[in-house]
């Protein structure tokens, strides 16, 4: 009777949802009260904390963990969310119980960007992303292949030096600077050296481009309604999966014409015969699986260019976010830069270019990156697991398919396991005792995660930022326009970039002309 009315005032939809709602809020609770009481903030019915998020989420949750202790819970609509904030959790998470917490819990726009989640971030643990991301590793980013590619970034970092030497005494922006050089090195290394020519020629490769790398993560760390209220997610209310699908076909018509290239090439190739020991380049490596139909998971189009869109967006975005980092960091800290080109000039030698072979000398550049990562993440809540059984954490129950964020941010600045942790201090990294390195065997600095899960591109990221850091700095040197403040300000989304863009005025450094050839 009530619902023909409502029915008749075109209110019963919107009545069955919020009916819908509230069981599923009273039920999720009760589910809640048998695991063990955790402490945290309080929401309102039905939305939970949703109402007050803040958009710096990193910084929030850091604040609310000096509140509520190392472990806390809140409700993101029907979504039970619990954050850990300290090394001896995360251990537990990551080593412990790795196989439990190795599954993701991937965010609709993650899904939309990768083809339901066919790349290695945000496919489910399983035998699925266990063959992909073995692929990844084994065969694209293997030593040998990474070694065979080092003239590529060569090239593209001596590019990157030759440009910042015709804008000596005007500012460079640094982002930029290091996107053109990280993009073109993965373009080379997934399609062959030839491919950024002929992208640069046709301008894909440009601001459009570089919007999309920067738009993608920036709308997966958006919060989506849908993530909160499964039961909405095909009403799409914000549009967040529409406009990451639009964003999607944009990538695709960039990447897709080169890929029906390369298919083409290797087709006609193979007709004259492949030559027996050469380079392979990824897509061939992808092209050549896709051929092969015994291997554990068949390759196919798709999957070649989901696996893609992780390298190219993933890869790229946290990258260049942090050249952008250290450089600021160093301009902030001008005694810690001077000692950078000290051991530079000790290292290399003023009458010399930097080659990677100098990279594993370079212990303080090295620690000065360390300490970048520690202080400013790239990804400070990693990405959000979802446990595939309950499990038991710092004595609290966590009830399966719960949103788990490991606040890396909050341990890398927690004053129990770090001296002065807001402050920029390299040096914290040259002892031996620490042994503090990306592996995430000390569960007090994980900027590449830790486990099954830790960042699949962990060799190629380190070769590259050291390599463009130590480069940028031996051959020039760099200032602050005249009378500029640096804010180092933090932005929001899942990849936190500065929130200004780093401009910064070179000068040459070394005396000899010919090495800024
Ligand atoms: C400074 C650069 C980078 C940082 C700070 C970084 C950080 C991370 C982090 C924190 C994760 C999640 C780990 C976890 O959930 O425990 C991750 C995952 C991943 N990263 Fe990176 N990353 C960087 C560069 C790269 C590059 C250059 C590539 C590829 C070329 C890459 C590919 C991946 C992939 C494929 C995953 C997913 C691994 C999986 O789910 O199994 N990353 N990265």
């Amino acid at each position: 009777m009530i619902l023909a009315l409502l029915n008749e005032l075109g209110l019963a939809p919107l009545t069955i949802l919020i009916l819908s709602l509230t069981i599923l809020w009273y039920s999720n609770i009760s589910q809640n009260e048998k695991s063990r009481l955790l402490p945290g903030p309080r929401g309102l019915p039905i939305v939970g904390f949703l109402p007050f998020l803040r958009s710096n989420f990193h910084n929030q949750l850091t604040e609310l963990s000096q509140q509520y202790g190392p472990i806390y819970k809140f409700w993101l609509g029907s979504r039970l969310c619990i954050v850990l904030n300290s090394a001896s959790l995360a251990k537990e998470v990551v080593c412990d119980q790795d196989s439990i917490f190795a599954n993701r819990d991937s965010p609709i726009a993650g899904l939309a960007a990768t083809y339901g989640g066919l790349d290695i971030v945000f496919s489910p643990y399983g035998s699925y992303w266990r063959d992909i991301r073995k692929l990844f590793v084994r065969e694209m980013l293997s030593n040998r292949n990474l070694e065979a590619c080092y003239s590529h970034r060569k090239h593209e970092i001596r590019k990157a030096i030759r440009s910042v030497h015709t804008k000596i005494g005007n500012p460079v922006d640094i982002g930029k600077l290091a996107f053109v050089t990280e993009i073109n090195v993965v373009i080379s290394m997934v399609f062959g050296s030839n491919f950024v020519e002929e992208m640069e020629k046709h301008g894909t490769v440009g601001a459009e481009f570089r919007e999309l790398v920067t738009k993608i993560p920036q709308l997966i760390g958006e919060p989506n309604i849908s993530d909160f209220f499964p039961m909405l997610a095909r009403f799409d209310l914000q549009g967040i999966k529409k406009q990451m699908e639009a964003l999607l076909k944009s990538v695709e018509s960039i990447l897709e014409p080169v890929i029906n290239e390369r298919i083409k090439m290797l087709s006609d190739k193979r007709k004259g015969e492949i030559q027996g020991n050469e380079k392979k380049d990824f897509i061939q490596i992808l092209l050549e699986l896709m051929e092969q139909k015994d291997t554990g998971t068949p390759v196919d189009l798709l999957k070649i260019k989901a696996i893609l869109v992780d390298i190219v967006i993933g890869g790229t975005d946290t990258t260049i976010t942090m050249v952008e980092w250290v450089m600021s960091e160093l301009l902030n800290n001008p005694e810690i830069m001077a000692k950078v080109q000290q051991e530079l000039k000790h290292v290399i030698g003023m009458n010399n270019i930097v080659e990677e072979s100098h990279l594993p000398k370079l212990h303080y550049l090295d620690a000065v990156l360390k300490e970048t990562l520690r202080l400013h993440p790239a990804l400070p809540l990693l990405l959000p697991k979802r446990p595939s059984q309950s499990a038991t954490v710092g004595g609290y129950t966590i009830p399966e398919g719960t949103k788990v964020f490991l606040n890396v941010y909050a341990i890398h600045r927690d004053p129990q396991v770090w001296e002065n942790p807001t402050k920029f201090q390299p040096e914290r990294f040259l002892s031996q005792s620490t042994n503090l390195n990306y592996t995430g065997n000390n569960f007090k600095y994980l900027p590449f995660g830790s486990g099954r899960r830790i960042c699949a591109g962990l060799p190629l990221a380190e070769k590259m930022l050291m390599f463009v850091l130590a480069s940028l700095l031996h051959s020039f040197d760099w200032k602050l326009q005249e009378g500029e403040k640096l804010d180092l300000s933090e932005g929001h989304g899942i990849v936190i970039k500065k929130n200004k863009r780093l401009f910064a005025i070179p000068t040459p450094r070394l005396p000899n002309l010919e090495l800024y050839q």
